[in-house]
């Protein structure tokens, strides 16, 4: 931080870098795993930063959360038991709550610092991580899938950069491990990175999750002003086995509100901008 601005630079995205207005600064750790950093900013409320990265800040981390949850859930026609890897600022499991069917979600992230932090300092993502159909397990998501075969409806990867704790993340054999555990007709949504910035990336990643034999691959984005580029996309895909459901089909979305996600939102985010189109659906 310097002369009360925080610069987002990072090799990830050369030559640019968000710049937000720093308050006060609430928090800063070195957990097992990552550098922490929370602070007030002058326009977008609390801001999380993990190794020099914004995760989420008050103000905007909505559209994310909502998109990696609902595309997912409201294409899937029954969601009852939904798995979060990462995720511990507790966003995405708000929103996977906003169903009815669900039973349960359980949350495995690596780092106790960051539901920790996040309680503190971010009330609106973390507090419904004691909702009593949420279970929180910290450990290593990788593990977790191993040992849980066959058993999710909806499994949503909510991770950082594959720089650090989250490379793995980004891989073929972690995808594998996806479908194993999802039950027949599962869907998962990954954080799927930016078109703007990681087109090679995304390319690979679809096509990992097409070799394994996912029966839909699709990618979708979202716009949220303090993530690189200004959006960020989802890699999205089904297991086999499930009734007729499409990813790309919204059936019975959220019974709460959202303040980004609805219907036609949910068909538009697949709706890609040519340079993307053209590079991720050639075969
Ligand atoms: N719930 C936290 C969201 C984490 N996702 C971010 C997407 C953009 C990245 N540069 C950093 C992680």
């Amino acid at each position: 931080i310097q002369d009360g601005w925080f610069r987002e630079i990072s090799s990830q995205w050369p030559g640019q870098a968000m710049t937000l207005k720093v308050n006060k600064i609430l928090h800063v750790e070195k957990s097992l795993y990552q550098d922490v950093l929370v602070f007030e900013s002058q326009t977008y409320g609390n801001v999380l930063v993990l190794d020099g990265v914004i995760q989420c800040t008050e103000r905007d981390e909505f559209s994310y959360q909502e998109m990696i949850t609902h595309l997912p859930m409201a294409s899937h026609p029954n969601p009852e038991k939904v798995l979060v890897i990462g995720g511990g600022d507790g966003g995405v499991v708000r929103e996977a709550l906003k169903y009815s069917t669900v039973k349960e979600v359980v949350l495995c992230d690596i780092d106790e610092a960051v539901p920790r932090v996040s309680k503190l300092y971010l009330p609106h993502m973390a507090e419904l991580l004691a909702d009593p159909r949420v279970i929180v397990h910290i450990g290593d998501g990788f593990a977790f899938l191993q040992s849980h075969e066959g058993t999710y409806d909806v499994i949503i990867t909510d991770s950082s950069d594959p720089v650090g704790p989250a490379a793995s993340l980004f891989q073929k054999p972690y995808y594998q491990l996806l479908h194993d555990a999802l039950r027949p007709g599962g869907h998962i949504a990954a954080q799927g990175e930016c078109l703007w910035l990681h087109i090679p990336l995304i390319k690979e990643v679809r096509a990992s999750a097409k070799e394994i034999g996912f029966a839909q691959v699709e990618y979708a984005f979202t716009t949220i002003p303090t993530y690189p580029s200004g959006q960020i996309g989802f890699l999205l895909a089904s297991r086999a086995g499930g009734t007729e459901n499409n990813l790309k089909v919204p059936l019975k979305g959220p019974s709460a509100q959202t303040r980004y996600w609805n219907s036609d939102v949910h068909r538009s985010a697949f709706v890609l901008p040519e340079f993307g189109r053209a590079v991720l659906e050639e075969d």
